[in-house]
């Protein structure tokens, strides 16, 4: 079975618009895990555009399912993960001013880097995983890090997936059973969304976890429109 994880950075993103706490990212993390979901991604940045710290610390009283805390870990993610014991951390090389996720760790240069962070996460309890390019060799050396798990950064699977389904999965598709052959759990995410999960998920020899965010909080408002201006019109009769 594959976990859904669901990114609520968005839900902050709306939040933060105007200030205030509408939405509530407490209560919309309450109602995705009453939905089914199997755990409650955020990736806080370092500006607190989206996700704060503080909202990171009120989730992780109440998350019932996985809770995962994705972020490059400097001293202050480091510390922030310590505090807040999620299940899992997923570590990922963003620059600062980065607009969103766009690439994954070299495993090789960084391997001492990674090495040393992952053995503090996993003293203290906390599962590891590391966000990789679909690259067998990241894969490879991401094993010598003693992490647990890898997640593979799906960007490139997305946008070609329109293109030729196929070519688009079969990096990925290879660096799951290498990665699985050699010991790690694999997970996956960026830019997955309904039209693409499902061939994803068909063709993957094997997937722990997809953590998936902007396109299901985005599917989720056409979902949710007609119920809604529906209850506004009943309120204005
Ligand atoms: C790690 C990753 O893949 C990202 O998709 C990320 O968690 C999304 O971050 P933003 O919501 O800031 O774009
Ligand atoms: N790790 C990926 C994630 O949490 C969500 O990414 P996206 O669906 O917002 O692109």
């Amino acid at each position: 079975m594959t976990k859904l994880s669901v990114n609520i950075n968005k839900i902050a993103t709306l939040r933060n618009a105007r200030g205030g706490n509408v939405p509530n990212v407490v209560e919309a993390a309450k109602r995705i895990e009453e939905f089914g979901a199997q755990g409650i991604t955020v990736h806080p940045r370092p500006d607190e555009r989206h996700i704060t710290y503080q909202d990171v610390s009120d989730l992780s009283k109440v998350v019932q399912t996985e809770f995962n805390i994705e972020g490059n870990p400097n001293q202050k993610f480091i510390d922030l993960v310590l505090e807040n014991k999620p299940t899992q951390v997923t570590l990922v090389p963003d620059a600062v001013d980065v607009l969103t996720s766009n690439a994954g760790w070299n495993t090789q240069k960084h391997q001492a880097f990674l090495s040393d962070v992952i053995r503090v996460f996993k003293d203290a309890g906390i599962r590891t995983s590391i966000f990789v390019d679909p690259n067998s060799a990241m894969v490879e050396s991401a094993v010598k890090t003693g992490t647990d798990r890898i997640e593979l950064y799906t960007e490139a699977y997305a946008v070609n997936y329109a293109k030729n389904p196929r070519a688009a999965i079969a990096a990925y598709a290879d660096c799951a059973a290498i990665g699985k052959k050699l010991g790690l759990g694999i997970n996956a995410g960026h830019d997955l969304s309904l039209e693409n999960i499902a061939f994803f998920k068909q063709q993957m020899p094997y997937l722990d976890e997809v953590s998936i965010g902007h396109a299901l909080i985005a599917e989720a408002l056409y979902s949710g429109l007609e119920n809604v201006v529906k209850s506004y019109l009943e309120k204005l009769k």
